[in-house]
């Protein structure tokens, strides 16, 4: 009788420190599994924890919460599918970033990570031991198995060795979280996995957003020789079978489901609206509320919110002052109108006079400059901060990645705020997402179809309206010269020489290069925003506040 082997792989959304709430998703997942006949349920790296979960895991009684957990997990989920889930383990002084395989009731198999990644949003020689490379284990009746644990499937030695060692399939779990055009990055790695092992392959990744980081799911399964048998949606929270039959050549997959993978404008709208839409959830809160300008980056962001939670959640607020053009009042209010998101106005004027008379006696006839142009947006962070703590809604921040980059926002005015969603767009892209999100509608966007961005917004040249006749290209050179300096200086990590070479000059390079570092005390200030690229302000790229160094090239 031709063998067969049914894996489910739980494609799932945990939550970091929710012990019990994803001990229940791996339960359920199970549960299905049982009544689907299959013989094994996967879930991802860490699941038991949620991931990442930073200093969080180096808690003693934490760790110890989670070991509890996995042992009754066995113990419920003795009767039926093995079933193979991720969290830490403590031996003596070791800890150690393990999948369990649970069988019959106990712990009948245990793989601990071998390289741990330690490079961009990754710390974990900091939080784990590595152990030796690990054999691998058998499911009752069924294959041998070799789980390598994410990072473990990104080099050949763990899966080489797995494999000399017995190993017929190779279940990879993840927990690697999304930057643009990473799913290429995967699949290369995995598939020289299968081709140097000539085995199939299964890579299962978890989704969902956590602070900056999300989980962009997409697991597949590979045949031998690279073949793609099955591909998950990403973004997705998922449970899917995939049946392997026993040939003379040895285990081979079943052609499942094949979703396909969307273009990295819709992938990095996608992501601000998921992380956003999770991390709400995860943290408890249901409504926002934001400053909308009429300009581009709150017209996004409020096209996001409305996407992740509704427009019945998401209220705007126009905060108008002398300086506000009848053309930002009429944007403003066109915007809310087509996203059917709640719209209020609050002028600044009183309370900006009440600040000037207030520091009248101190400030005398000094002239006014950058001092008053701040206390408009602080004026404005106070005003918005007051309606979060009154309405219970969040605000969110509005800066994309150029401005973050240069340090152009008011610290302690625009930049309050609890969630930024274009933390690291730059402002050029964030006008191609604009007209994407115009063109564009799916299922999980939770606003209306069609022109959700008047196109009067994306065409008029940016302004911080702070004082008369203001443009942001006043004091930052054009957004397209400002972004592809950012792209080489930030992203690249490129020299000033490289990027005089590149054609921008020298001089523009030099003063974007000092806003750079005279603004990381704004950033450290800032709200945690969705990571898009591997070179996001926050994890990936950490600089010290105090730096006199300059790139002399
Ligand atoms: N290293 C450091 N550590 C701690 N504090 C430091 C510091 N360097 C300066 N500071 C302090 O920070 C203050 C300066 O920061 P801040 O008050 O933010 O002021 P500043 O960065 O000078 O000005 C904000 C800039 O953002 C522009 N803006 C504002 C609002 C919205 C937009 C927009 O288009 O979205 C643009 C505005 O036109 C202006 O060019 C100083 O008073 C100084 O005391
Ligand atoms: N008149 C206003 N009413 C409400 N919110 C405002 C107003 N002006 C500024 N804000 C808030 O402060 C943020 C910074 O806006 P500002 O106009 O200074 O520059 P910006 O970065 O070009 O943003 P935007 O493109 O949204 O205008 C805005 O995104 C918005 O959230
Ligand atoms: N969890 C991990 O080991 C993640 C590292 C891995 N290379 C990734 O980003 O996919």
């Amino acid at each position: 009788m031709t063998k067969k082997f049914r894996l489910t792989l739980a494609q799932l959304n945990p939550t970091v420190g929710d012990l019990a709430g994803n001990t229940a998703q791996a339960r359920d997942a199970w549960e299905q599994a049982k009544a689907a006949g299959a013989d094994m349920v996967a879930l991802p790296e860490m699941f038991v924890t949620g991931y990442q979960t930073q200093d969080l895991v180096a808690r003693p009684a934490f760790v110890a919460e989670s070991m509890v957990r996995i042992r009754s997990l066995a113990l419920d989920c003795a009767d039926g599918p093995a079933l193979a889930i991720g969290g830490p383990m403590q031996e003596e002084d070791r800890l150690y970033n393990c999948y369990f395989i649970l069988q019959g009731g106990k712990i009948s198999a245990i793989m601990r990570k071998h390289f741990l990644p330690n490079f961009n949003v990754f710390d974990e020689v900091r939080l784990f031991k590595s152990d030796a490379i690990a054999g691998p284990y058998t499911i009752e009746d069924g294959p041998r198995i070799g789980s390598p644990i994410c990072e473990d499937a990104w080099y050949p030695d763990v899966c080489e060795t797995m494999v000399e060692s017995g190993a017929e399939i190779l279940v990879v779990p993840n927990g690697s979280p999304y930057f643009r055009d990473k799913f290429a990055i995967r699949m290369n790695n995995m598939v020289a996995r299968v081709v140097e092992n000539d085995r199939p392959l299964v890579y299962l990744n978890m989704v969902g957003g956590q602070d900056d980081q999300m989980f962009d799911g997409g697991s597949f399964v590979l045949n031998r020789g690279g073949r793609l048998a099955m591909q998950l949606p990403v973004f997705r929270s998922t449970i899917a079978h995939v049946d392997f039959t026993l040939t003379d050549q040895g285990w081979e997959a079943d052609a499942g489901e094949k979703a396909t993978l969307p273009d990295n404008l819709e992938q990095d709208y996608h992501v601000m609206v998921e992380t956003l839409r999770d991390y709400m959830r995860k943290t408890g809160f249901t409504k926002v509320l934001l400053g909308l300008s009429g300009g581009i980056d709150s017209a996004i962001v409020a096209a996001i919110a409305t996407d992740a939670l509704g427009p019945e959640n998401v209220r705007c607020v126009m905060l108008p002052s002398e300086y506000t053009s009848q053309g930002s009042l009429d944007d403003a209010a066109a915007a809310a109108k087509a996203l059917g998101v709640k719209y209020d106005t609050v002028s600044i004027a009183g309370p900006r006079a009440a600040v000037t008379e207030a520091l009248a006696p101190l400030f005398g006839d000094m002239p006014a400059d950058l001092t008053e142009e701040n206390i408009q947006s602080r004026i404005r962070g106070l005003l918005l901060m007051a309606q979060s703590n009154k309405f219970g809604e969040m605000l969110l921040t509005t800066g994309n990645k150029s401005e973050v980059a240069v340090g152009y926002a008011t610290i302690y005015g625009d930049m309050a705020g609890g969630y930024n969603p274009i933390k690291d767009m730059y402002k050029t892209r964030v006008f191609a997402s604009c007209r994407w999100r115009n063109e564009n509608h799916r299922d999980w966007m939770k606003g209306p179809a069609g022109e959700v961005i008047p196109v009067a917004i994306i065409n008029k040249p940016p302004s911080a309206e702070l004082r008369p006749d203001q443009k942001d290209e006043d004091s930052l050179p054009p957004y397209d010269i400002l972004d592809g300096i950012l792209k080489m200086l930030v992203d690249d990590e490129a020299s000033v020489a490289e990027c005089v070479a590149a054609g921008y000059d020298r001089e523009v390079v030099k003063k974007i290069e000092h806003l750079i570092y005279i603004s990381e005390y704004k950033r450290f200030q800032s709200a945690p925003g969705p990571r898009l690229s591997n070179r996001a302000f926050w994890l990936d790229r950490r600089y010290p506040i105090v730096n006199r160094w300059r790139d002399s090239s």
